[in-house]
């Protein structure tokens, strides 16, 4: 077992920290952010995962983690110190590497000579060798780095950790990366060791090819629109194909979030600094950026104009099971509803109860009171919640049940017979009213 420390406790920091103190090891999770480092040490979580406060609540009773804003004391004693900061997109879609710069010099000094540092932020190609520069000068001895990118899925990072694809280990050095194996000893996932660079574009890779897979089946959809063929169906008849695999191929408003959009990003930039033409990876972008306004776009075929119409907005995490609203597709959505003259209440399941203010508009307490005297539903996150309310109890409390469905949540069969219009991504349109 070993002394470990996380800098940031952001999403990946504390899910890190919070999982490997349930391997046994001893964590101290240090963060610049006051009011969340009190928050921890009072027993709270700052974010909703599921599965997250209870693996908290044990290991902070076990004694096998800790908490503090002061750098020194987290890395002091640490023989490993995990990297978990922001690398958020600059205004010119590179990423942002300041808070890691930043990060790399307030722990620097404290080190010990044989710890290793490793780089779980997701980071440009070719940063593991200017981060380790900026190590050696400040530290005033060579300090092994290693990078080990994180590829959990928020909503269910717990589980991803545990049962990880795959371990990515990318050193030029094998002890610091057997010493960073042996971390993950008792989670059963293949490890692939590499060099820093290719361990950084396996990352990158990854989230690109994933964002491909949802641009092209958001594709795929407007053609099923319309042929009048059942994406859904398409999907699944594609996914059965092993080479092409089942997974992300469920169509939408859009994919978004805290990684696809900002990586993607961060790899088109990379591309345009080394003169390299990347027409697909700039396709899968742009599909994206326009998949809510080709959405709302139904809306208003339908209505003409919205304007004055109330309109209930279902959902507005990225996506279900986490209270993330970073690039979520339902600002985009709200933003273009107010742009017409609709008057938008929210509802979602984890922020309405929340009790913050999101985005400028009043959010309902429940999905019955959103709903409540509207005049069109739309469904951008699909909550269990949301995809439990049955769609006969639509036209119970809307004027009039006209439901834009974004995540494909009810089978189309359902509003059958229905007094309600149903329209979602892919599919037939059903005109009950
Ligand atoms: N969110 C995900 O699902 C996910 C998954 C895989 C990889 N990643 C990558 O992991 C990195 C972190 O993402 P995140 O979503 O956890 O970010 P986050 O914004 O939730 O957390 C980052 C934390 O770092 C803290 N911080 C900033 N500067 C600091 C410093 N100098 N010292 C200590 N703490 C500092 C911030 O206060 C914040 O709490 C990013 O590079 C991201 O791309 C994220
Ligand atoms: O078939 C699909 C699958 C996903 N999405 C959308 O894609 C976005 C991202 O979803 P998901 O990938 O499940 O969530 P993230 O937590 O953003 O995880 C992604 O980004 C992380 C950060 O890099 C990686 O670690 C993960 O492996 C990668 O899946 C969300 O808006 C989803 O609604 C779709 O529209 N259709």
């Amino acid at each position: 077992m070993n002394k470990l420390a996380v800098i940031g406790a952001g999403y990946v920091g504390l899910v890190t920290g919070i999982c490997l103190a349930s391997c046994g090891h001893d964590v101290t999770c240090m963060d610049i952010d006051e009011c969340k480092i009190d928050q921890l040490k009072a027993g709270r979580l700052p974010l909703f995962e599921p599965g997250l406060q209870e693996l908290h609540d044990t290991n902070t009773a076990k004694g096998r983690l800790s908490f503090t804003t002061n750098p020194e004391q987290a890395v002091q004693h640490a023989e490993g110190v995990f990297i978990a900061v922001g690398t958020p997109p600059r205004k010119d879609g590179g990423a942002d590497l300041s808070y890691i710069h930043n990060a790399i010099q307030s722990i620097a000094p404290f080190l010990q000579k044989d710890s290793v540092i490793i780089m779980k932020s997701t980071v440009p190609v070719g940063t593991h060798a200017d981060v380790k520069k900026l190590l050696d000068r400040t530290a005033g001895h060579p300090v092994r780095l290693v990078s080990n990118p994180e590829f959990l899925r928020e909503g269910s990072a717990v589980n991803d950790f545990f049962y990880s694809d795959r371990i990515v280990i990318g050193s030029n050095d094998p002890s610091p990366a057997s010493f960073v194996e042996q971390l993950y000893h008792s989670i059963p996932s293949p490890v692939i060791h590499t060099d820093p660079q290719t361990a950084e574009m396996i990352k990158y890779s990854s989230n690109a090819f994933l964002a491909a897979k949802i641009s092209f089946i958001n594709e795929m959809a407007a053609l099923c629109e319309a042929e009048g063929a059942d994406i859904s169906m398409v999907a699944a008849g594609m996914g059965m194909d092993k080479r092409i695999g089942e997974h992300f191929l469920k169509a939408g408003i859009g994919y978004g979030g805290s990684c696809f959009p900002k990586d993607t990003t961060a790899l088109l930039y990379s591309a345009a600094q080394q003169n390299i033409t990347v027409p697909l990876l700039s396709s899968i972008h742009e599909v994206n950026r326009r998949q809510p306004r080709v959405f709302i776009k139904k809306v208003l075929d339908r209505f003409g104009s919205i304007e004055g119409k109330k309109a209930a907005v279902l959902g507005l995490t990225f996506k279900p099971n986490t209270d993330d609203l970073r690039r979520s597709p339902s600002r985009e959505i709200i933003n273009l509803l107010v742009e017409e003259g609709a008057m938008v209440t929210g509802y979602d399941p984890v922020v309405s109860v929340s009790g913050k203010r999101v985005w400028q508009i009043p959010l309902a307490q429940t999905m019955e009171e959103a709903l409540t005297g509207a005049d069109l539903a739309v469904i951008c996150t699909e909550w269990k919640e949301i995809i439990d309310f049955p769609l006969h109890c639509y036209p119970l409390y809307m004027k009039e049940a006209n439901i834009f469905d974004g995540r494909n949540c009810y089978p189309v069969s359902q509003a059958r017979g229905l007094p309600l219009f149903y329209s979602s991504v892919g599919r037939p349109v059903y005109k009950g009213i």
